[in-house]
């Protein structure tokens, strides 16, 4: 189980910090939602270790990660920026998530392709992410952090701005996921996603 209790967290000059509390078991999504602004990616960002809280604590399976790194916690995140590596091909961007020296197995290599072939891009392994539209980096972003599988997936907006096929392609991927057991944290706007995908809300 995913605990977060009592996280209070202010930026420098904020008046009134946030204080987050929900629990989520395995297998389950909670969608955050709350207005533009009301500190959906804050939470996220907590989550993952890139913030620091100032007091509360996140716990799993009942072990604070209070004081654990980003790469120590048991978390994939796929936010707005995507972050692939401009000079590697979609393969070794998929690839460094599930191996980070990159010695993959033919089975790794399978694998991944099955993955690419999952999201739509069957045949873009070899491409240079600038080579991909804004919606296909996106698909190759949360193919890779879902093949990393890590028990707690962090998506904050994941499935933005992509055609109603995409959209369709990876909110089953998703639904996967869970049905295997992953928990998801997701910050969506659409209110489709939430209904499909979402076992609980946690307002902002
Ligand atoms: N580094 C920062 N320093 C100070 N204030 C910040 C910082 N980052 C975000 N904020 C403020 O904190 C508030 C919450 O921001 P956050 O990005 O968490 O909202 P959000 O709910 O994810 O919004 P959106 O739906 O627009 O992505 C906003 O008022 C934002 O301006």
């Amino acid at each position: 189980m995913l605990e977060v209790r009592n996280l209070v967290f202010a930026y420098p000059d904020q008046e009134s910090p946030w204080n987050f509390d929900f629990t989520v078991e395995p297998g389950q999504c909670i969608a955050v939602h709350g207005a533009s602004g009301s500190g959906k990616s804050t939470l996220m960002n907590l989550l993952a270790g890139f913030l620091e809280p100032q007091s509360g604590d996140i716990l799993w399976q009942n072990m604070s990660l209070r004081h654990h790194a980003p790469w120590h916690r048991p978390m994939t995140s796929v936010f707005q920026e995507h972050n692939l590596f401009e000079h590697l091909s979609v393969d070794a961007n998929i690839g460094l998530g599930i191996h980070p020296g990159l010695k993959l197995t033919s089975r790794d290599q399978q694998a991944i392709d099955k993955g690419l072939q999952s999201v739509g891009l069957d045949g873009f392994g070899k491409r240079l992410p600038g080579d991909l539209s804004g919606g296909q980096r996106q698909r190759v972003a949360l193919l890779r952090a879902i093949l990393r599988q890590q028990p707690v997936l962090l998506l904050d907006e994941p499935l933005t701005g992509l055609d109603s096929d995409a959209r369709d392609l990876l909110r089953q991927l998703l639904l996967d996921q869970k049905a295997q057991g992953t928990l998801i944290v997701l910050a969506s706007h659409d209110e489709e996603d939430r209904r499909i995908l979402a076992d609980s809300i946690y307002k902002l």
